[in-house]
């Protein structure tokens, strides 16, 4: 036992053991850092990227990191590279390290929340916003245990580099066992030191999982010192006063198609300032399209889109945008979304997910942008919740943060897309109410919806899809006084509760003809 504390205490040992710590550091780091470029460019979608990338992953993973590092180490002088021990070693376990991070990072940012993902796009993140304040987050809680487990496994193979020469733990204990040939004791005492510095990566990985995880937040959120909030003018709070008359969104012949097929067909509608316009119709009749193509998240194939003076996803001379011209595109055209998942950014308490649109988009000052998180979610009847992460809300109460989130960036226009399909009956008034008071105030709203009494209670406008097609427009007495038959089939159906998702008509049907009632308010 004394022989065993003596070695397990040894400072030629323990040197050894810096050296191999200095070698995981060094090739994790590099590991991580290259890594994180190389998963992003393994899913461009540009495959002279991707392909490249792709197949050096696979090579690198393919082949023992102690080939990799006797080849370096040979290779690079015949380049008139010379490199000592340690640097050639360093640099053939970094190598090695980036495959496997840019594999582990690839897979904590596919595995970040898409509705989240859609929803930082809506409100006009750019992508480099997207990935800061939603993908990583979320990647990091999910990346966090195979880093740790990736650390330990990279300590051990340190090991390896005793073969090019370089005088790390391993190295020296077989350095003393050749001495004095007492093998159990040294290889203990390495073996111990090995162990020790894994339980400080382990203890390391738990305190950075801690810290990264939802409860953590949560609690730390509650006991934060109170942040500066700024004095809002008294005129931003109160509505402002509309011109109905003036035309706020145009839907001019749009045509939308995934994959070659075109889920709407030609589709027009004008929606007022301080209208509230409901869409009505089966499940897949395009309700949701329309509204991702407002905001152009929806492949358009033809056909316009105004917000006000905005051209959605077109520049002036009507050509499609780029992609990084969208995000300016889209925070322009202040529109607000609401989705039936709330698509929340479940890192962030409600204040921090109400102040994200003003913060990243309209580059608020905190204080400011804090302001008007609070004044949304005094409206939406939230005010004992600022610093509740949406898994310690109701779904209605999470779906009220949603609202808020619509309303912090002082939007023209908000749409809602199915917002109570996925609450209880209970929670479903609570939100409708809070629509309700919205309607009330004059602000401009297109709800999908599959609840007709709803419908017949808050809109103007009712509009009925079906098969991407506009049926029927009117004002709501067109629930009761349908004008065509399948508008009225589809009332009958629903109010029996046997309303089902559309099925495709067959190629040669005619389409449904279209008869339009338009309303002016
Ligand atoms: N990303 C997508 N890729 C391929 N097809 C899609 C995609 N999104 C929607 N579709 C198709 O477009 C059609 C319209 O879908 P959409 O979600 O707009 O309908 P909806 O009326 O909103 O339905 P629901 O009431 O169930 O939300 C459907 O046939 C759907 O399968």
């Amino acid at each position: 036992m004394d022989i065993f504390l003596h070695y397990l205490t040894l400072p030629y040992l323990w040197q050894g053991a810096v050296i191999a710590v200095q070698l995981m550091v060094g090739a994790l780091f590099g590991g991580i850092v290259i890594g994180f470029f190389l998963a992003l460019a393994s899913m461009s979608k540009h495959r002279l990227i991707s392909y490249p990338v792709k197949a050096y992953i696979y090579l690198l993973r393919g082949t023992p990191v102690l080939l990799q590092l006797i080849l370096l180490y040979n290779v690079l002088p015949q380049f008139g590279i010379m490199l000592s021990a340690f640097a050639s070693a360093l640099l053939a376990l970094t190598i090695n390290e980036t495959a496997y991070c840019a594999e582990i990072i690839r897979g904590g940012i596919i595995s970040a929340n898409r509705d989240q993902r859609t929803a930082a796009q809506a409100f006009g993140f750019t992508r480099t916003a997207e990935m800061i304040h939603v993908v990583i987050p979320q990647a990091l809680r999910a990346i966090m245990p195979t880093l740790g487990n990736e650390s330990v496994g990279l300590l051990k193979s340190t090991s390896l580099a005793s073969v090019v020469g370089v005088s790390e733990l391993t190295m020296r204990s077989q350095t003393i066992v050749s001495e004095n040939f007492l093998f159990i004791p040294v290889l203990m005492a390495s073996g111990g030191i090995y162990v020790i510095l894994a339980s400080v990566l382990a203890v390391g990985q738990w305190w950075l999982e801690t810290r990264v995880g939802l409860d953590f937040r949560a609690r730390r959120a509650r006991h934060r010192k109170p942040r500066p909030v700024a004095e809002l003018p008294a005129s931003a709070a109160s509505p402002t006063t509309v011109d109905s008359r003036e035309k706020l969104l145009e839907v001019i012949d749009l045509r939308v198609a995934y994959h070659g097929k075109e889920v709407l067909k030609g589709l027009s509608l004008t929606v007022r300032r301080g209208e509230v316009v409901v869409l009505l119709g089966r499940s897949g009749s395009g309700k949701s399209t329309l509204l991702k193509s407002i905001l152009a998240l929806a492949p358009v194939s033809g056909g316009d889109i105004r917000v006000g003076g905005e051209r959605m996803g077109r520049g002036p001379s009507g050509a499609p945008l780029p992609a990084r011209a969208l995000p300016a595109n889209r925070a322009a055209a202040r529109i607000g979304i609401v989705f039936q998942n709330f698509a929340l950014f479940d890192h962030l308490t409600a204040e921090e997910n109400v102040m994200s649109i003003p913060v990243i988009v309209q580059k608020d000052a905190k204080p400011v942008a804090r302001a008007k998180a609070r004044r949304a979610l005094d409206q939406v009847g939230l005010s004992a919740f600022y610093h509740s992460l949406p898994h310690e809300l109701s779904g209605g109460q999470q779906q009220r943060v949603a609202i808020a989130r619509a309303l912090a960036s002082n939007p023209q226009l908000i749409l809602f897309d199915e917002p109570t399909s996925a609450l209880d009956p209970e929670l479903v008034r609570e939100v409708h109410s809070t629509i309700r008071k919205l309607a009330d105030m004059g602000m401009t709203l297109v709800i999908s919806t599959h609840d007709v009494d709803f419908a017949r209670s808050v809109a103007d406008q009712i509009v009925f899809l079906q098969h991407g097609v506009l049926v029927e427009q009117g004002p709501p007495s067109i629930i009761d006084n349908p004008q065509t038959q399948t508008f009225a089939a589809y009332l009958r159906q629903e109010a029996a509760g046997e309303i089902g998702p559309e099925i495709e008509p067959e190629p040669t049907a005619p389409k449904p003809a279209a008869k339009l009632i338009h309303t002016e308010r």
